[in-house]
């Protein structure tokens, strides 16, 4: 595997190489006027000092295990330490499709014995929304969040209500594949390293994402480590955006930005948390429009063409009659 050295933050790290470009995005104080001024235009933006989550810096395996109660948590499994996100519930009209992860639920107590038993060859990642069954002391934490800062960010920015916030607690090497999602994100990292691949809006070209009707709908088809060009030859020409979140960074990610996020080998376990609000409502169209408009766009029209045909299998041959030779 080539690597690449990369400093940020004032560290040095030792990094897989991509055969695409990147260039770090920006990293500033919480206040910064700069910062605010990404975060406006739906720049990313890696935050400093904002203590987001300044009351779960302490938060480590021992004190999860001590502290988040007996409830179920979902951790997912792989075999190559990868997780696609997958929809479950396209699952009927996709009958061949197999699942690359498998999920089972679990308490707090029972993964992270999973975790501190290396010798186990599949890779592990509890992913699992933050909610009051946790314990006591954990709902205090959370209570101490910096609301008033992302309440302030939710206003200025007119997004919609908060949905999830998402406790993730990864074993170090766990990637989760190039995608992009539909709500504004600040993620908060706790403990461990994570490294951010970015990619603006406009690079949907050069990333392929499956058909909307697919389970693994928003995410690349193209697997960075061995891309296929005879299949998506524009990925050579994809031009990236890298950040690596450490311990108390938070890091804004906007809305239809593509992300593939890799929680850096030789640091431990990751600890993170999102926090995930809707889309601001677009008040008056102003042109031209932004890429992820136009992302929107396009996924309005999948979604209609789909339901109008009522057979996916028709999709491939309907949207190639739609464009081949007129369009291309
Ligand atoms: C959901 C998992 C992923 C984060 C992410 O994709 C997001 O916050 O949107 C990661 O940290 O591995
Ligand atoms: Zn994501």
């Amino acid at each position: 595997m080539a690597t690449v050295e990369g400093v940020y933050g004032g560290k040095r790290f030792n990094l897989k190489k991509y055969t695409f470009p990147t260039q770090q995005i920006p990293r500033l104080h919480y206040r910064d006027p700069e910062a605010e001024r990404l975060i406006e235009s739906g720049q990313p933006v890696v935050l400093t000092d904002s203590e987001l989550v300044g009351s779960a810096y302490h938060w480590d395996l021992a004190y999860l295990c001590s502290n988040l109660g007996s409830g179920q948590y979902t951790v997912y499994s792989s075999e190559n330490k990868k997780f696609k996100y997958y929809d479950e519930k396209k699952l009927p009209q996709n009958k061949d499709f197999t699942p690359p992860t498998s999920h089972s639920d679990m308490t707090f107590q029972e993964f992270a014995s999973k975790l501190k038993k290396n010798n186990t060859s599949e890779c592990l990642y509890l992913q699992q929304p933050l909610n009051d069954s946790v314990g006591k002391r954990v709902v205090m934490d959370f209570t101490n969040f910096n609301w008033s800062w992302a309440n302030e960010q939710q206003r200025k920015n007119r997004w919609g209500p908060l949905t999830s916030n998402l406790l993730l607690v990864g074993m170090e090497g766990v990637i989760t594949p190039a995608h992009y999602d539909e709500q504004e994100n600040l993620f908060a990292q706790i403990q461990g390293y994570k490294r951010f691949l970015l990619f603006d809006p406009s690079q949907f070209e050069c990333l392929y994402p499956y058909p909307i009707y697919h389970p693994h709908d928003r995410q690349s088809q193209v697997d960075f480590d061995n891309p296929d060009l005879d299949k998506f030859p524009m990925f050579s020409k994809l031009k990236g955006y890298e950040a690596i979140v450490g311990p108390k960074d938070v890091l804004y990610l906007p809305m239809y930005w593509w992300h593939q996020v890799e929680s850096l080998p030789g640091y431990g376990e990751t600890i993170s948390i999102t926090f995930w609000y809707k889309a601001a409502p677009t008040m008056k169209v102003v042109y031209p429009l932004t890429a992820g408009q136009k992302v929107a766009i396009m996924r309005n029209i999948e979604k209609m063409i789909a339901e109008a045909l009522n057979d996916n299998t028709e999709m491939p041959t309907f949207m190639r009659t739609m464009v081949q030779g007129r369009y291309t």
